[in-house]
């Protein structure tokens, strides 16, 4: 299963306004067997959960705990002891959307555990309800781009694929920098924007800019959008100050970059130019990981 990035307009999603999001490289997989006890193990989160029943609220297990149930409940299946093993690619809690990629990798693999033949819309659609449920309000943004894959626009939770500007995506380079770990959770920073009143005004703004975005065939010009929605995104406080470093150098040495995802620390999204070397050496030093990546479709 893959992960995502949001090009523009997080967070204002989640209100109906517009976002641009594209599927990429970073997989997870998650293996099914028969227990003697619900155990979850991540080797990410370098944990394992044992249990005899799923009222356990362990917070780092919170949505994998809520597929189990909302799976079992939606086939009639009684619940039984089962070992969920997670491995990901995806750096946990940063902005690529490893709450969605986990869901959905183990939607598929309690699928094939019983046999049960899923599309990609029933999918989704389960996905959504675990990522709603556990986050409290969420868009479709995650769940859609990583199921349907591509680059799609999500507008009033409803999504299409945007092929053109797909095209235009797959000549980009981007490269995505973990910058730093967040201390709080997707739930918590949604919350957080939705108590700021002056957020509507911000979130036309992104709007604007993603609907601008979908026509734009001109690196140059995408990175200059990249940057206008960072600068939005700044004023709902969900930037820091290591994230800032990053995007200020990134100004000089790429097309453009932003935040990607809920923020509090997490990831950001460049866009490549032809200094990409000077700007690795630049930013090396300022992040915890580096991860060169491509839109999949
Ligand atoms: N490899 C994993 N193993 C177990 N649980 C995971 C794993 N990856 C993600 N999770 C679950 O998802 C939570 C992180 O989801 P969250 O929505 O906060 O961040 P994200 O999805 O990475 O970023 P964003 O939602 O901004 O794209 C973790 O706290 C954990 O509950
Ligand atoms: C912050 C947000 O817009 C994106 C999280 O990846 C929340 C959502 O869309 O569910
Ligand atoms: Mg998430």
């Amino acid at each position: 299963m893959v992960a995502k990035v949001i090009l523009f307009g997080e967070h204002a999603v989640v209100y109906g306004y517009r976002a641009i999001s594209m599927a990429i490289n970073l997989n997870t997989s998650v293996k099914v067997e028969k227990a003697d006890k619900f155990i979850i193990y991540s080797e990410n989160l370098n944990k394992t959960l044992v249990s005899d029943n799923l009222e356990c609220n362990d917070r780092d297990f919170s949505y994998i705990i809520n597929t189990l149930k909302i799976f079992f409940n939606n086939f009639n299946i009684e619940p039984e002891y089962l070992k969920l093993s997670i491995y990901s690619e995806i750096p946990v809690s940063c902005g690529l959307g490893s709450s969605a990629s986990v869901i959905i990798e183990t939607l598929k693999s309690l699928s094939n555990f019983y046999n049960i033949e899923l599309d990609k819309n029933d999918i989704f659609k389960l996905a959504y309800e675990v990522e709603r449920i556990t986050q409290g309000k969420a868009s479709i943004t995650d769940t859609a781009t990583i199921t349907y894959g591509g680059v799609l626009e999500i507008k009033d939770n409803k999504f299409r694929k945007l092929n053109d500007l797909n095209d235009f995506i797959k000549e980009c380079d981007f490269l995505i920098a973990y910058v730093e770990k967040r201390n709080k959770k997707t739930a918590d920073l949604v919350k957080e924007v939705s108590n700021l009143d002056y957020k509507d005004e911000i979130f036309k703004e992104i709007d604007k800019i993603a609907k601008e975005a979908i026509k734009v065939n001109d690196k140059k010009e995408f990175g200059e959008l990249l940057l206008k929605n960072h600068e939005l995104l700044k004023k709902l406080n969900i930037s820091t100050n290591k994230i800032d470093k990053v995007i200020d150098i990134a100004k000089k040495y790429s097309y453009g970059a932003k935040i990607t995802g809920a923020g509090g620390g997490g990831c950001v999204i460049i866009l490549l130019n032809d200094n990409w070397k000077e700007l690795i050496k630049r930013i090396k030093n300022h992040v915890i990981s580096l991860y060169p990546c491509k839109v999949i479709l």
